[in-house]
């Protein structure tokens, strides 16, 4: 994201809510303090997707977070299906077989972000799911592969930019999940950091669901956000 950008556009809100009218009421509260928003599985399969194509038309960003992996076909049409809705970023696994259909489906205006290995995920946690890698290696390692195929982004920890940011190129764009304000629950996330360390190691965006849906106030939690990263 370039320098000149406006800085509300880096943090995106993960609206993690039941239904359409939840998602509504975070927007209007959240108001000019949020500009960009990642509509994930629980909102789509809840009427999230005509949603966000009407917040698109608002005029806020649009993330769908849809994280594809099929067989190639299936990836490139559905890729082709989503381009449609007006979004900013889709996500797709870091699979390369996925990420060259994810390519092929991409429609103007989209850009494809590949997930990497998930926040939840640790050392173990890969081991588990049998890959023999370390997280920070399998990491770099599909952000690599992702660059070589063209993909947009990257979808990673903050703890892993400064690897991939050498492997994707100043170009490319860093958007970290598991970030947590100082003193937040971590929850299930596992490789955690806070906006304004996220921000010093180089990424481009944010990701934040709970710690901004669950606040009292979350209008002043996405303002302490962004104005922690403009500091960092
Ligand atoms: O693709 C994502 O957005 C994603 C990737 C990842 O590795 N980790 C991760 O937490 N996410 C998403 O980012 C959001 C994080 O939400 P919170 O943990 O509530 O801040 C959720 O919507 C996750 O689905």
């Amino acid at each position: 994201m370039p320098e000149s950008a406006d800085p509300r556009d880096r943090l995106i809100v993960a609206l993690d809510l039941p239904d359409v009218e939840a998602a509504e009421r975070l927007v209007s509260r959240l108001g000019d303090a949020a500009t960009f928003y990642k509509i994930g599985y629980r909102l789509a399969y809840a009427g999230g997707l005509d949603f966000a194509a009407r917040l698109a038309k608002s005029g806020k960003k649009t993330f769908l977070d849809l994280k594809l992996h099929d067989i190639g076909n299936t990836v490139e049409e559905g890729v082709r299906s989503a381009s449609a809705l007006g979004a900013t970023f889709l996500t797709v696994h870091a699979y390369p077989q996925t990420m060259r259909a994810a390519v092929r489906g991409r429609g103007p205006g989209l850009k494809i972000l590949a997930v990497t290995v998930l926040t939840s995920y640790d050392d173990a946690d890969a081991a588990e799911a049998g890959y023999a890698l370390p997280v920070a290696d399998l990491v770099a390692r599909r952000a690599e592969q992702a660059a070589e195929i063209g993909i947009d982004g990257i979808v990673c920890s903050a703890a892993e930019a400064g690897a991939v940011r050498d492997r994707i190129g100043p170009s490319g764009l860093i958007v970290t999940p598991g970030i947590r304000p100082a003193g937040a629950e971590a929850s299930d996330q596992k490789r955690v950091m806070t906006p304004g360390q996220a921000r010093a190691a180089g990424i481009d965006h944010v990701v934040v669901g709970r710690p901004i849906t669950g606040a009292d106030d979350p209008r002043a939690v996405a303002q302490r956000i962004v104005a922690e990263m403009e500091d960092a």
